[in-house]
């Protein structure tokens, strides 16, 4: 092409490119020299590099796991708030991926996600700027195929996102799977099930495998996609670039110089829709933490800090159906219990025992009628005054997996329980004896890693519990059902001087002959049918008469 000229005479370089250029122009002539300097320059300009990166992950990432613990510390608290009815319509799985992986995406937005953004940006914009600035053309052909790319990836991470979901609860469910048999092993075996155990675990294993392989199989294509498209960028590139060059519109140098932006730019294009769908996850994980953080308990602490829960119980036309379930659990219910009595609440399983105990816990409010105590709705008090003062033992023991003395002296101050209380509480609970004989003695460990307890001495554990307290008000819900008569008869004697000066709720579907009780109540369906003392319920020749009768009769025949 005899007529062409040069489309450009000087190249266009930046202000910094320039100055560096003069700067090595008096030794130009010196080779060895002028090799040292820049490889000395690209070896400082790569440190700076890696120390400003450095200084990035430590402000952007530290500060992400900041905020997780904050929220994590934030989730678990509103927990401890909400009250019993949020537990029962809720369950574990969901509250538990609340606090593990809805914090963790979040955190994932916070660092990473945000960390990744200012970076593919500003790498975007660099690159581009810069093409631009040295063929404006050429940026247009070459940047074409990249918005598809990064469209392509973003689907493609939607893709990947559901059915890593799927695997989750694939996952979750083999594992839940496999936790039951193990801890129902001995169901298991009795029933000759571990086929059929095993049958379940298969298809489960089968679902999660197919699952698991069909994401392997989207994510081998994702890569070589990307890599796909990068390379026809380099190849429009090489392609138009050489043409213009053999126009002489554009020099050789340019498109070296394109193909290395290019190059720069496959990390950020590929990192926009994973980065996108990062943002996503996050969002919706914030909206369901927003939705629980907001959510008020039922049973709100209006209360005072009434300082002491004492004086007449006294429950009037109380009813009461469980919200979820809308069963009736108890039905227009009067009863007074005077300060210092002792009163047995007895009747068939269901008939609503242990929801008298709820209600006076308030882990429940009654929907109509009232419950004061020394004539102050139960309201009034503040929830933790009231059950720091009344001890409960329920029905259902729990152990935490801890030692034997942490469990008994468990919610009081360490100062106020020294070893002397909690060996007193644990006589009086009739168990001392075994707990001696375990190699640790008080410091033996409990629950899942520790000894395992026979139901009868888990049982005294969580008496000891309630007995180390020196509470007003004493609920002792079915307590007993797992202990011998000849304990149980220990216990009860020792309880007589433990409940003198105190009032006490004794909820049974047996009779204890040995204590002595000012009012015995019979509860049926929810309704009382029968009240009074021992001979007056003698008298009346009732349920209470007849199941007297009958254990009186197994007692002489066993
Ligand atoms: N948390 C709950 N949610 C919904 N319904 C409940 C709940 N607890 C108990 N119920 C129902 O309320 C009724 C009374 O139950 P409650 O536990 O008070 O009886 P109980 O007399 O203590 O029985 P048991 O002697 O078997 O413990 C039952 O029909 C039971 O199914």
């Amino acid at each position: 092409m005899p007529n062409a000229k040069p489309a450009t005479t000087h190249a266009i370089n930046d202000p910094l490119v320039e100055w560096f250029i003069a700067v090595l122009d008096p030794i130009k002539g010196n080779f060895i020299k002028l090799v040292t300097i820049c490889s000395v320059t690209i070896l400082l300009l790569a440190l700076a590099r890696g120390l400003l990166m450095f200084l990035m992950r430590q402000t952007i990432i530290v500060m992400s796991r900041h905020i997780e613990y904050d929220q994590k510390n934030e989730v678990f608290a509103h927990y401890q708030l909400l009250d019993t009815n949020f537990y029962k319509t809720h369950s574990t799985g969901d509250m538990m991926n609340r606090i593990t992986e809805d914090v963790s995406r979040v955190r994932s937005y916070t660092g990473p996600a945000i960390m990744y953004l200012i970076n593919l940006l500003s790498l975007i914009a660099f690159c581009v700027i810069n093409m631009v600035r040295k063929d404006p053309l050429l940026t247009l052909y070459v940047l074409a195929p990249l918005p598809i790319l990064a469209a392509t990836i973003y689907i493609v991470n939607q893709i990947i996102y559901k059915k890593s979901e799927k695997i989750q609860s694939l996952l979750s469910d083999l594992t839940t799977n496999a936790q039951e048999s193990y801890s129902g092993i001995r169901v298991i075996k009795s029933f000759v099930q571990e086929k059929a155990m095993f049958g379940f675990f298969e298809k489960n294993s089968v679902d999660y495998k197919n699952n698991a392989i069909g994401l392997a199989k989207v994510e081998s294509i994702y890569f070589p996609s990307m890599a796909l498209m990068i390379g026809l960028s380099t190849l429009i590139t090489i392609l138009i670039g050489g043409v213009q060059a053999l126009h002489d519109t554009t020099k050789v140098g340019v498109i070296v110089e394109f193909v290395i932006y290019i190059n720069m730019l496959q990390f950020p294009v590929s990192a926009i829709g994973w980065v996108a769908s990062m943002i996503q996850r996050a969002s919706a994980s914030q909206k369901r933490l927003n939705e629980f953080l907001q959510t008020e308990p039922s049973i709100a602490d209006k209360g005072k800090a009434i300082e002491h829960v004492k004086g007449d119980i006294v429950f009037k036309d109380v009813d009461f159906i469980y919200p979820h379930t809308g069963i009736h659990a108890i039905k227009k219910f009067s009863l007074t219990i005077k300060t210092g009595e002792k009163v047995l609440i007895l009747g068939k399983t269901g008939s609503g025992k242990s929801t008298i105990a709820q209600l006076l816990l308030r882990f429940y409010d009654a929907q109509k009628g009232d419950i004061t105590i020394g004539k102050v709705p139960l309201q009034s008090y503040s929830i933790k005054n009231l059950r720091e003062q009344i001890s409960y033992v329920p029905q259902d023991v729990f152990l935490f997996s801890d030692t034997v003395a942490n469990n008994i002296s468990f919610g009081l101050e360490a100062a106020n329980h020294p070893q002397e209380i909690i060996s007193k509480a644990a006589r009086q609970a009739s168990v001392e004896n075994e707990i001696m004989q375990f190699a640790e003695g008080y410091e033996t460990m409990v629950g899942e890693r520790g000894v395992t307890l026979s139901g009868g001495q888990k049982q005294r554990l969580s008496i000891a519990r309630g007995l180390i307290k020196q509470p007003e008000i004493v609920v002792f819900d079915d307590c007993l059902s797992a202990v011998d008569t000849a304990t149980e008869n220990t216990i009860i004697s020792n309880l007589y001087q433990y409940l003198e000066d105190k009032t006490a709720i004794i909820i049974t579907h047996r009779i204890f002959t040995l204590l002595h009780f000012d009012n015995i109540v019979v509860l049926e369906d929810g309704k009382i049918t029968e009240q009074g003392t021992h001979n007056e319920l003698m008298m009346k020749n009732g349920y209470y008469a007849e199941l007297y009768k009958m254990q009186t009769v197994q007692a002489h025949t066993e």
